[in-house]
């Protein structure tokens, strides 16, 4: 199988010491860092770093023509965003503090131990991902746009909110590094699970395990595979899931539901890039991107002492919260729609006609399951529809609440000997708070409100004048 490749970017060494140069080239592939070049005349360096994409310099300080210093000085000028670690033959800190402030990022002696060096390289690389993904992000956030939009044709939406979180999973879709995405049950995550996975660009497959109800055990001879032997019952071989989703991304739904050892076994995973299958002492290594969602607040179970606070803080280095649909309602037009849709074609209906007033009379409704609970609403209703209308007598439940509600007797809400505001600041609060839940669609908030679209605008423009 060929080699994953890997990091995005080149790593470039110079020394003139080629017995060193392969043997550090030898140890940094077996360690999985593929994308490598190498060179053993420094004076080559200018034409390598035009003709690759190298963010990562490995330079050797004591070379004849050109030295370490002098290299270093011409890549900070001349490529201010590449990394450069010297290695160097020489243990002195004075030399190692100029080279620092010739903008070294690190400084290594050649005869240190070797793990040393290899954590260094770790560091560095990540730095240079993170400063990758940093620039990506700000070219997206100036250029205000999604390119890939086929990528989330799944998820239909129209909110605001929803584009900015697919400018910023597109901006990180092609790293390695983990993606946290959180949110109400129902409201789609496992479809930007699916989305992010797409615009990886990665050729394996994208691999769902639920975590949920998972033993220590199962967790692990699920994800890791077990060797022939390991226990009563195992009487061969098996590869686990990360395997198959080596060359893409494996998906671990409701993941605040891991148990403290396999919260350990992930935090390896992530940390080393290694694991190991049941009853094997051998570490296998793993190039599979990982994504966990969970409708838990993992910051909560971590402060809670239920989830390890070195695997969050590993997990939510890309973190993402899809919010409720109660907080999307200019959502609920084009969902319902699509889901007529979808339910006519899978029932082999034509499609139905709808009362426009549907989408307002449900946005007063707070859809606990999200839009998992509308869709099989909307299911429902297209099932029990004749004479192609939408039988709304599937919704019927939730008006019964909002009929319930108007017949009840107001709550007092303002505490018996304290000054009742005035009318009017009340109403700004009420315009503010479904501005609020609306996401600040104005016809949404209006139908809310039970005025006409023309009259909260006019309200908006009075209180922005008069600073309310
Ligand atoms: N924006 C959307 N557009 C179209 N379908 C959607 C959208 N959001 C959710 N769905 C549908 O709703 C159902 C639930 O979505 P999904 O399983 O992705 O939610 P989830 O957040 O992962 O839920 P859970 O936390 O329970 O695992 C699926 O059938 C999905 O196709």
């Amino acid at each position: 199988m060929a080699a994953h490749i890997y990091p995005q970017f080149k790593i470039l060494l110079v020394d003139d010491e080629i017995p060193f140069l392969r043997s550090t080239l030898l140890s940094f592939e077996r360690h999985g860092f593929t994308n490598l070049v190498s060179c053993s005349q420094p004076e080559q360096v200018p034409s390598l770093m035009n003709e690759h994409n190298i963010g990562l310099v490995l330079l050797d300080l004591t070379m004849p023509n050109v030295s370490g210093k002098e290299l270093l000085t011409w890549l900070n000028e001349e490529y201010p965003d590449v990394c450069v670690i010297i290695l160097s033959g020489i243990n002195q800190l004075d030399t190692a503090v100029e080279c620092v402030k010739l903008g070294a990022f690190d400084y290594f002696v050649k005869t240190s131990d070797p793990s040393e060096i290899l954590e260094g390289l770790k560091r560095a690389i990540r730095t240079q991902e993170l400063s990758i993904e940093n620039q990506a992000l700000r070219r997206k956030v100036l250029s205000n746009d999604v390119f890939s939009p086929e990528a989330f044709t799944r998820f239909v939406t129209a909110d605001a909110n929803m584009w900015s979180i697919f400018q910023y999973l597109e901006s990180i879709a092609t790293t390695r590094h983990p993606v946290l995405i959180m949110g109400e049950s129902g409201v789609g995550k496992e479809l930007i699970a699916q989305a992010t996975h797409d615009l990886s660009q990665r050729k394996g497959p994208l691999i769902t395990v639920n975590i949920a109800g998972l033993d220590d055990n199962i967790f692990a001879d699920t994800l890791f595979g077990h060797n022939k032997g390991a226990f009563t019952g195992a009487d061969k071989d098996r590869s686990g899931l990360i395997e198959k989703a080596s060359e893409g991304t494996l998906f671990l739904d409701e993941i605040g539901d891991l148990s403290a050892s396999s919260q350990v076994k992930l935090l390896r995973l992530l940390q080393e890039g290694e694991y190991y299958p049941l009853g094997s002492d051998k570490p296998k290594r793993s190039q599979a991107r990982i994504i966990v969602a969970t409708h838990q607040n993992l910051e909560h179970l971590q402060i809670e002492g239920k989830f390890r606070k070195d695997l969050y803080y590993r997990l939510k280095i890309h973190m993402v919260t899809i919010p409720p649909l109660r907080h999307r309602l200019s959502d609920l037009p084009i969902l319902i729609e699509h889901f007529i849709k979808q339910a006519c074609e899978d029932m082999s209906i034509d499609t139905l006609s709808y009362d426009n007033s549907l989408p307002s009379q449900l946005s007063h409704y707070a859809f606990p399951g999200n839009t998992r609970e509308l869709k099989s609403l909307i299911f429902d209703a297209v099932s029990r529809s004749q004479n192609g209308q939408l039988n709304k007598s599937a919704f019927k439940h939730l008006f019964v609440q909002d009929s319930l509600l108007e017949q009840q007797e107001p709550v007092a809400i303002f505490p018996n000997n304290t000054r009742l505001p005035t009318l009017s600041a009340l109403a700004d609060q009420l315009v503010k708070e479904a501005m609020n839940r609306s996401n600040n669609n104005q016809s949404t908030a209006s139908q809310m409100l039970g005025i006409s679209q023309p009259a909260l605008s006019k309200r908006l423009k009075n209180m922005n004048k008069t600073g309310r």
